[in-house]
């Protein structure tokens, strides 16, 4: 049996390391070099095989999980994961904002503008602070347990920040870097393999791979883009704040984020976007637009399978030959 000592060296190890990962695949600003996070990782690898006894899912080393799955396991949402109604145009997009000025009674609300990341949208959950289940969307109802792929992913935390709720349940994007996509096609090629079509399907399968190695070798991203339900965290006003709190416990938030207070600043942000996306390192295929109030979205609901209170501005379709050729494939 390990002796004191070496459970206090585990359990620093392991804070260090969350930390140090949170630094490096979160936000991008590590404050080791990698031959040092290298080597408390080795440590820690090395104390875990003479003392099996000590390792818990939650530990940095266990990031690629065991052997390949038969198939995906379903799981039930305990939140039905919606669907984003779209508008097309600046008419389709003044139209959601009257009717749901209406529904509130003229009330002045504030909007928040997210990028529409074009990846696979995942249910994350936590219980007490650490990383339990990972789906895919699937029907809303119903998704894929892909927890031992989405474990692969730094930028999903595996032990949160802060003080979390018992039971927290969040929402984000998971989505292949166009660079990443790129890399891959160039691979395949060499190989004669066919060619994945563009960053989404690649994401997609790779998020949906047996077996967990795969995903790992494909640098896999997450943007965080919401709570699974606002009920789960009483006492946050609205949708900004709860972004920030997300940010706080570890989650990878997108900076491009941003608060409006009228319609026409809604639809700066669109036109700011139509121009600067191809700059992106990650695809993008319109921008979603959310009342931010917690209390009106309550107040709006849901209709069919839709949210009153978010539409998904699309931004204009283009020659897919023409994107793939931007991103230096040549078809
Ligand atoms: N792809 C995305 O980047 C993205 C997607 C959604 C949703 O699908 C979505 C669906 C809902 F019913 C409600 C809010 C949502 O918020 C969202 N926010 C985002 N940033």
């Amino acid at each position: 049996m390990a002796d004191d000592s070496i459970v206090q060296r585990v359990a620093e190890l392991r804070r260090e390391l969350h930390y140090h990962n949170h630094r490096y695949y979160v936000m991008d600003d590590p404050v080791i070099s990698d031959f040092d996070y290298d080597m408390l990782l080795q440590e820690l690898r090395t104390i875990e095989e003479e003392h099996p006894e000590l390792v818990t899912p939650d530990s940095p080393t266990h990031r690629i999980g065991g052997d390949p799955a038969e198939g995906f396991v379903q799981v039930e949402h305990r939140h039905t994961m919606l669907s984003l109604g779209n508008a097309f145009d600046d008419e389709s997009l003044e139209a959601w904002y009257r009717r749901v000025r209406n529904l509130l009674d003229d009330a002045d609300f504030s909007m928040t503008c997210e990028l529409k990341i074009d990846g696979l949208a995942v249910s994350l959950v936590y219980e007490d602070g650490v990383f339990v289940q990972g789906a895919t969307r699937g029907n809303g109802f119903v998704g894929e347990n892909v927890t031992q792929n989405l474990r692969t992913i730094r930028s999903i935390p595996l032990v949160l920040q802060g003080d979390p709720p018992p039971y927290l349940e969040v929402r984000g994007e998971v989505y292949m870097p166009v660079e990443s996509f790129r890399r891959l096609n160039e691979e395949r090629a060499e190989r004669g393999e066919q060619l994945f079509a563009n960053p989404r399907n690649s994401g997609a399968g790779t998020i949906r791979q047996l077996d967990p190695k795969v995903t790992a070798s494909r640098n896999m991203q997450i943007w965080a883009y919401s709570l699974g339900d606002a009920g789960d965290v009483p006492g946050l006003p609205d949708h900004w704040e709860a972004l920030e709190w997300l940010k706080s416990l570890g989650f990878r938030i997108n900076p491009n984020n941003r608060l409006c207070y009228t319609v026409e600043e809604v639809k700066d942000y669109y036109r700011e976007f139509v121009e600067r996306r191809h700059g992106l390192p990650y695809e993008v295929d319109g921008v979603v637009v959310k009342v931010n109030p917690f209390n009106y979205q309550s107040s709006l609901g849901v209709v069919g399978r839709e949210p009153r209170w978010a539409v998904a501005y699309k931004f204009p379709a283009e020659r897919a030959v023409t994107r793939l050729l931007e991103i230096g494939i040549n078809v």
